[in-house]
């Protein structure tokens, strides 16, 4: 039985995680969040709402990393990064879902990552990775006559925008257009700001109440358009594919591995 400890287990997508390893049969074998933080102390199956579990939420990442196979963290980027270091240096395995990575703490990430298997993914659930193939193939196919711009929508406590999501489907359609990402990107259109280029990818960002996730490319051309949408209605696909990466990480070579990796859609 695989043994799981979660970083962030008091938040939105910790709490779900919990659920989902017990369903899966595996062990939590520790929760955590942030010394100073109100849960600490707490049983981790209560505040998760799948009865007691015995695991009290602790603030002490040493202690728990070494009693687990693999830590998986929902937290933030700079959070993340520091798991990933203790996990390379406990010789743990790591799955990351924290969203918001710079270039640079993205390429930090290989670099912790080098003695170590560790999954970094934007979005765990199946749908929105079969997405990121499907869209490779059809700007691909679509060329450049068609504009594409990418809406994505989220709750009004996510700290981070665009999404990761969205920035991975960015990123996967400017690659299969032989654009560079960080070039065409476009978050922000307001004034007199003058006609859209061809290259330019729009990046459109919604905040507001509860909602899960959802992530719209538009591929628009003259008299027609195609738009691809995922829309996320818990997060249990989300927790569900973070176990399955966490199982399917342990015992893996080392490096840093993605969802894509996971379900085998390279
Ligand atoms: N890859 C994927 O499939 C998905 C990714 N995400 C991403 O996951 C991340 C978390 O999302 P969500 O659960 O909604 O956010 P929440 O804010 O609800 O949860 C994050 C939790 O981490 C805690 N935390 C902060 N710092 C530390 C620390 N040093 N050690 C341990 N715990 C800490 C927070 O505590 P406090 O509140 O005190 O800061 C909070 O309880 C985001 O980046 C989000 O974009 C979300 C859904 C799916
Ligand atoms: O913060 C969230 O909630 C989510 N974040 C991820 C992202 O930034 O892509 C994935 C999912 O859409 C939910």
């Amino acid at each position: 039985m695989t043994k799981i400890a979660v970083c962030g287990a008091a938040g939105r997508m910790g709490q779900r995680i919990i659920v989902a390893a017990r369903e899966a049969g595996c062990t939590v074998s520790g929760a955590l969040e942030r010394p100073g933080h109100e849960m600490v102390g707490q049983d981790a199956g209560l505040i998760a709402g799948c009865g007691a579990l015995g695991i009290a939420i602790s603030d002490d990442l040493n202690a728990v990393v070494e009693g687990c196979d693999v830590l998986i963290d929902f937290t933030t980027p700079k959070v993340s990064l520091k798991n990933l270091e203790v996990c390379a240096l406990k010789k743990k395995s790591i799955v990351i879902g924290s969203t918001g990575f710079t270039p640079e703490e993205r390429a930090l990430a290989v670099e912790l990552a080098r003695d170590i298997p560790a999954v970094l993914a934007p979005n765990m659930s199946v749908g929105v990775n079969v997405c990121f193939k499907i869209l490779k193939d059809v700007a691909k196919t679509l060329g450049d006559d068609f504009d594409v711009e990418i809406v994505e929508l989220h709750h009004n406590k996510k700290k981070d925008a665009p999404s990761g999501t969205a920035v991975r489907m960015g990123e996967v359609v400017a690659e299969a257009l032989g654009r560079d990402y960080n070039k065409v990107a476009t978050y922000h259109r307001e004034g007199i700001c003058g006609e859209r280029t061809k290259e330019e990818i729009g990046m459109q960002t919604v905040r507001g109440g509860d909602i899960v996730g959802e992530h719209t490319v538009y591929f628009i051309g003259m008299g027609e358009r195609i738009e691809i949408s995922h829309r996320a209605m818990t997060r249990d696909m989300f927790s569900r594919g973070s176990v399955r990466a966490a199982q399917w990480v342990v015992g893996k070579q080392p490096g840093l591995y993605d969802m894509q990796d996971v379900l085998g859609l390279k």
